[in-house]
């Protein structure tokens, strides 16, 4: 019998996604709840401890509690894609990629926390550095990035889309999290393997769906003896043997003029480069990807394949 999916919020921008990325399996069986019925309590408890694996696509608080109607006597498995439970030690981060044993982890779990999209990209470059002692202790890392506006949910794509939305926003380019707080930072700390919480600036342009992100480094105050080719090779090393997360060639970002915001959307890999000039003391580490494909919804369904593997 196929695995019964459940995504509870699948009528949201990064449950629609998700819809989108499974139509035509026919190794899995989809449960699903009409679109007026989405905040009925009683039939997504239903569906909830009738399924095999729950995907939540829902804000922290409905997540939190979505968790707490899976039944304690059931065997219902979780990924959860807010930022409710990324930081909580029962729960596996949901990237694969981060380490050598983290896709065994994903397997065996029975509640995985999708990583922010944000997140993705930071951890993606700065992980294999400190794992490989080249970003030292104490370094102040700082997350500079833009995405698109389906970052924001249904609430923010009305405001962007519309307008006649009574919040409208016209900005072609905007700052946000100008307090520091934003709720990717602890994410980023605690799975980056960082000792020091990163000054995280993100932005929104008027682009749908993806991603930059990127982490300026002084070479001089990494690992004696960091090049730009030494931290392009231990990020090649990291990411050897498997094809979802990949790291340009230097020589090929050398030759490259700009990086487009949207090159990667509707995919869900994830790109990364080593920008700079070589012997000089200064590079730019940029991961590129979709905010809802490797950043959400695509890393979703990696993690579901991943839990159906097992
Ligand atoms: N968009 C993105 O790029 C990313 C999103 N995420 C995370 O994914 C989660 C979903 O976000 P997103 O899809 O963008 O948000 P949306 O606002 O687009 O969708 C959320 C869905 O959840 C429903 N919902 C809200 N509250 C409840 C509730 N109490 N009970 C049942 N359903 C409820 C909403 O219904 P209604 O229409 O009635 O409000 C809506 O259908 C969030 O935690 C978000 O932070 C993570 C990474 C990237
Ligand atoms: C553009 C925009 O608003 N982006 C969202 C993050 C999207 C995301 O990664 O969602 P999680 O809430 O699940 O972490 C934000 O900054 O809150």
């Amino acid at each position: 019998m196929a695995p019964k999916i459940f995504i509870d919020g699948e009528h949201g921008t990064t449950g629609l996604q998700i819809r989108t990325r499974m139509a035509g399996r026919r190794d899995v069986e989809l449960l699903s709840i009409p679109e007026a019925e989405r905040r009925n309590a009683a039939m997504r408890e239903d569906m909830l401890n009738s399924a095999d694996i729950a995907i939540l696509c829902l804000p922290d608080d409905a997540s939190k509690e979505a968790v707490q109607m899976v039944s304690a006597t059931n065997n219902v498995r979780v990924i959860d894609t807010s930022t409710a439970f990324r930081v909580n030690p029962g729960w596996a981060y949901g990237f694969a990629e981060m380490d050598g044993a983290q896709a065994g982890r994903i397997k065996a779990a029975r509640f995985v926390a999708n990583p922010g999209c944000y997140p993705t990209g930071a951890i993606g470059l700065v992980r294999p550095l400190r794992a490989a002692g080249i970003l030292p202790d104490g370094y102040p890392v700082t997350v500079n990035a833009v995405s698109g506006y389906t970052g924001g949910g249904k609430q923010m794509i009305a405001q962007m889309e519309n307008p006649d939305h009574p919040d409208a926003i016209a900005a072609p380019h905007f700052l946000y999290g100008l307090p520091l707080t934003h709720k990717h930072v602890p994410e980023m700390t605690v799975h980056g393997l960082l000792d020091r919480a990163p000054i995280f600036s993100p932005s929104v342009g008027k682009f749908a769906q993806g991603m930059i992100v990127q982490v300026p480094l002084h070479l001089d105050d990494l690992a004696e003896g960091t090049t730009m080719e030494s931290i392009h090779a231990a990020l090649v090393a990291h990411y050897a043997g498997q094809d979802i997360v990949s790291v340009v060639p230097l020589a090929e970002s050398k030759a490259l003029p700009r990086v487009n915001a949207v090159e990667l959307e509707g995919k869900d890999t994830m790109k990364l480069f080593v920008f700079g000039t070589s012997g000089a003391s200064q590079v730019n580490l940029v991961a590129l990807l979709d905010n809802l494909g490797k950043g959400a919804s695509g890393a979703a369904v990696q993690n579901m394949d991943l839990m159906l593997a097992s």
